[in-house]
């Protein structure tokens, strides 16, 4: 017990390469701060490994995803867990960080075998696009498992963290600022700062529509448009996600665009994303499908 509050326990619900890269965060951290269990379980969407392991038990011998994060240990205290109600039963703290599409089946899975008072922080960037209208995934965990959830978004390519570089991140919330402060808290290292902002449809919503920008971006390089397109792409997107976020929630405050998830998670997924990588192999191939 620390101040009469019980200690927080952190389950990770997705091992990719951001998954891993969170997960190595959280656990340099949970081992220094006294609020928090030095275990981080890890939920591992179980794969069998070319070599005929599974990963989950590859990623425990090693302490390293060989698969989506090769060459990084994760930290002694991050325990791969394939079986997903065992991974997030005693924990407090839920971050989710899977691909979109897959958080409804998961959280589906989870109702009713949470802890009370569990709390949730979305990493993922996306959007559920359903016949009522598109849905925030923070606001889908929060319908599916009625806890509260915010998220991080920011310029966070996964494989810069991981050895360290320097860069930002952004926390939206929902009126509970205290919750948002613990949060950061558990992210924050001296190359990873992290800011909170009350707004968190605005957050997440920079962090879902820069993949569209980016995309644009990839195209431009795979044309070989130049610099003075691609930047212009990138102005003229960086204001549509303004527009069409307001259009959404006309809650969204125009200084989240200023932040890491705005304007610079804008600028490096166009120069350094997987989306714009995608984008410009496309166009170099004449707009014809290709295997990866
Ligand atoms: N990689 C980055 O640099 C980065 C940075 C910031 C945010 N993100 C966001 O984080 C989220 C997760 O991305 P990532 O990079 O960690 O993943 P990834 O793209 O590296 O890997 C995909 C993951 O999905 C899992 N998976 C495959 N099939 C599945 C299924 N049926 N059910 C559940 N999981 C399944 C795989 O095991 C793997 O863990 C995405 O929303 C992404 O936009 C990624
Ligand atoms: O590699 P991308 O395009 O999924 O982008 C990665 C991160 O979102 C950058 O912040």
């Amino acid at each position: 017990m620390e101040n009469g509050h019980a200690k927080n326990r952190v389950a990770v619900i997705g091992s990719g390469n951001w998954g891993c890269v969170a997960s190595r965060l959280i656990a340099s951290n949970t081992t220094k701060l006294p609020s928090f269990y030095d275990e981080v379980r890890m939920w591992v969407f179980e794969e069998v490994l070319l070599t005929g392991n599974k990963l989950s038990e590859s990623i425990n011998q090693v302490n390293e995803n060989c698969k989506y994060l090769p060459g990084i240990k994760l930290g002694a205290n991050v325990i791969a867990d394939p079986d997903l109600e065992n991974a997030v039963k005693d924990a407090n703290m839920l971050v989710f960080v899977t691909p979109h599409q897959f958080v409804e089946g998961i959280c589906k899975k989870l109702v009713g075998k949470l802890r009370l008072g569990a709390q949730a922080i979305s990493l993922i960037k996306g959007m559920e696009v359903k016949t009522e209208g598109p849905c925030m995934i923070s606001k889908l965990i929060t319908d599916i498992l009625g806890i509260n959830c915010c998220v991080l978004m920011g310029a966070n390519i996964a494989s810069e963290i991981a050895v360290e570089k320097f860069s930002e991140a952004t926390i939206g919330y929902k009126k509970d600022k205290e919750v948002a402060i613990r949060w950061a808290k558990l992210f924050t290292m001296p190359y990873f700062l992290v800011s909170i902002v009350e707004d968190i449809e605005g957050v997440e919503l920079c962090g879902t529509l820069k993949n569209v920008v980016a995309i644009a971006a990839g195209l431009v390089d795979g044309l070989d448009m130049g610099n003075n397109t691609k930047a212009a792409i990138m102005r003229i997107g960086l204001r549509e996600m303004c527009a069409f976020s307001k259009l959404l929630f006309p809650s969204v405050r125009d200084n989240t665009f200023f932040e890491s998830c705005g304007v610079a998670d804008l600028i490096t997924t166009c120069l350094g994303g997987r989306n714009r990588r995608v984008a410009e192999a496309f166009a170099r191939n004449g707009g014809k499908r290709f295997l990866v």
